[in-house]
C-alpha cells in the first residue's frame, strides 16, 4: 500500500489551493503510471487500465465507482471493450488537489486486488 492510498480525501472547498508544480513532482512519483494532462485548461491525472473483455472493464468501473462514493470524490470514467480510462481532477477548484492523488493511488489498489 502506498502512503497516498492509506489517506482519506478531505472536503475540497472552492478556495482550497491547487497542488503546486513542486508538490506535483513529489506526488506523481508515488503513482508512476498516471499521466498529468491539461484538458480544457484544467490539469488532470489520467490512466488507462487494460482488460480482457468488456465484462471485466465494467466490473472494474463499478468498483472504482464504489471507492469514489466512499471518498466523496468522483472521477471521469470511460468504459470501453477491454479498457477503462480513469481521470481525476477536482471540479470545485478546476485543477488538482491532493485528493486526486489519493484517489489515483486507491484506483491502482482496486486494480491490483
Ligand atoms: C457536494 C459534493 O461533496 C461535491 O460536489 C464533491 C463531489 N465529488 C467531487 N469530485 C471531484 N472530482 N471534484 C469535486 O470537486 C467534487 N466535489
Amino acid at each position: 500500500m502506498s502512503d497516498l492510498s492509506a489517506q482519506k480525501c478531505e472536503a475540497c472547498r472552492a478556495d482550497a489551493p491547487k497542488v503546486s508544480d513542486e508538490e506535483l513532482a513529489v506526488l506523481i512519483k508515488q503513482i508512476p503510471d498516471w499521466v498529468p494532462e491539461v484538458r480544457d485548461g484544467i490539469m488532470q491525472l489520467e490512466r488507462v487500465y487494460k482488460f480482457k473483455n468488456f465484462k471485466q472493464a465494467i466490473a472494474f468501473t463499478n468498483k472504482v465507482g464504489d471507492m469514489a462514493e466512499e471518498e466523496g470524490h468522483h472521477p471521469g470514467l470511460l468504459t470501453e471493450w477491454g479498457k477503462v480510462t480513469v481521470t481525476w481532477w477536482s471540479h470545485s477548484i478546476k485543477g488538482l488537489h491532493k485528493n486526486d492523488f489519493i484517489c489515483a493511488a486507491k484506483t491502482d489498489e482496486v486494480f491490483a486486488k
